[in-house]
């Protein structure tokens, strides 16, 4: 097939384009529910729900996180077809609306994954794309390149909550995030990650906390501005960053280090939401991009 605006071809295979069942949309939507199961099972990150306790969230826990990350499967899958099918933002859109309404369906009502919806679908898409066109650079480049014009030409949702935090604090969000081809993925979380690795002997949990806790000091996060304003955003940051100052995962006592930041965070009602999505998109563009 054209590769997107007639740009992007490359002369040799690109190394997520081996002709195994690796390529296959299936796998795709696979490794991205694989990406947010990882991601619960991971402790301790502020605020958030894991596989030990629920966080700052009164109305999630780990099985309703594990129930939304399957039911989203399917969703996944089609994202990464339509995105071999060089499918535009309009496509794109309705397939991410219907994973918002089966979301919803099989959790109740609760916003289990709306914002990981929006950017592991992105990255499932630009997976697809991958594939049918030979790219062999970062898929969050691709999103950009193919999709970021039209991800910011339409208007910010006025009511959502990341549309309120928009208003009030001049912040991109989700939205820019993505339309910037992913920076906090690529130049944050997937570092963290490695030293994590590093400083924990291989420890994969210690290394995903690793990568929250830097998301967490980089990211203006819209769910910390939505519950905590600038003060909460704040805290949360300093938090951080005081973590990794101190040696991060690689201190025989990291874990209780980073079970009191949790603590703090539940004490504040603080979780930041979007710092989950973007560790789950880590995990998921390593697995595609090996
Ligand atoms: C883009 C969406 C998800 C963003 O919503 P909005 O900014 O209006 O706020 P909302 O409160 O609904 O969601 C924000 C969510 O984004 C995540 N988030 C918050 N801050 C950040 C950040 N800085 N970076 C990345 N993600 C973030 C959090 O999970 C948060 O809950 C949504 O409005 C939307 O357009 N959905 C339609 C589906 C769609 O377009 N899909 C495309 C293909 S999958
Ligand atoms: N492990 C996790 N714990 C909590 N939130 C997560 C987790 N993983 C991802 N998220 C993201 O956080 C968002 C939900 O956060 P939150 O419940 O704070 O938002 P809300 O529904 O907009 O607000 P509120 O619950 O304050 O009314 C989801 O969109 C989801 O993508």
């Amino acid at each position: 097939m054209t590769p997107p605006h007639g740009t992007l071809a490359q002369p040799a295979p690109s190394p997520f384009l081996q002709a195994d069942d690796r390529t296959s949309a299936r796998w795709i939507g696979h490794q991205a529910t694989r990406a947010l199961i990882l991601e619960v099972e991971t402790w301790p990150k502020p605020g958030l729900v894991s596989h030990i306790d629920s966080g700052a969230h009164q109305d999630m826990d780990a099985a309703l996180l594990r129930l939304s990350a399957h039911t989203l499967e399917p969703f996944f899958v089609a994202l990464a077809e339509a995105g071999a099918a060089d499918a535009g933002m309009d496509r794109l859109r309705l397939i991410g609306q219907e994973a918002e309404g089966a979301m919803r369906r099989a959790t109740g009502g609760v916003n289990t994954h709306r914002g990981a919806i929006f950017g592991l679908g992105l990255l499932a898409a630009a997976a697809g794309l991958a594939m049918a066109c030979a790219w062999r650079q970062p898929l969050g480049r691709l999103i950009a390149t193919r999709w970021g014009g039209e991800i910011t030409a339409k208007p910010q949702e006025s009511d959502s909550h990341g549309g309120v935090v928009a208003r009030r604090y001049r912040v991109g969000g989700a939205r820019e995030e993505a339309a910037a081809g992913m920076p906090s993925v690529y130049d944050v979380a997937r570092p963290a990650l490695a030293d994590g690795r590093r400083l924990a002997a291989g420890d994969e949990e210690a290394a995903r906390v690793q990568a929250c806790m830097a998301l967490i000091a980089a990211v203006d996060d819209s769910n910390l501005l939505y519950r905590g304003g600038i003060g909460g955003l704040e805290f949360a940051r300093g938090e951080a960053s005081r973590f990794l100052r101190d040696g991060g995962v690689g201190r025989r006592q990291w874990r209780w280090d980073a079970k009191s930041v949790h603590e703090a965070f539940v004490a504040r009602n603080l979780s930041p939401g979007g710092c989950a999505d973007l560790l789950a998109m880590a995990l998921f563009t390593e697995a595609l991009e090996t």
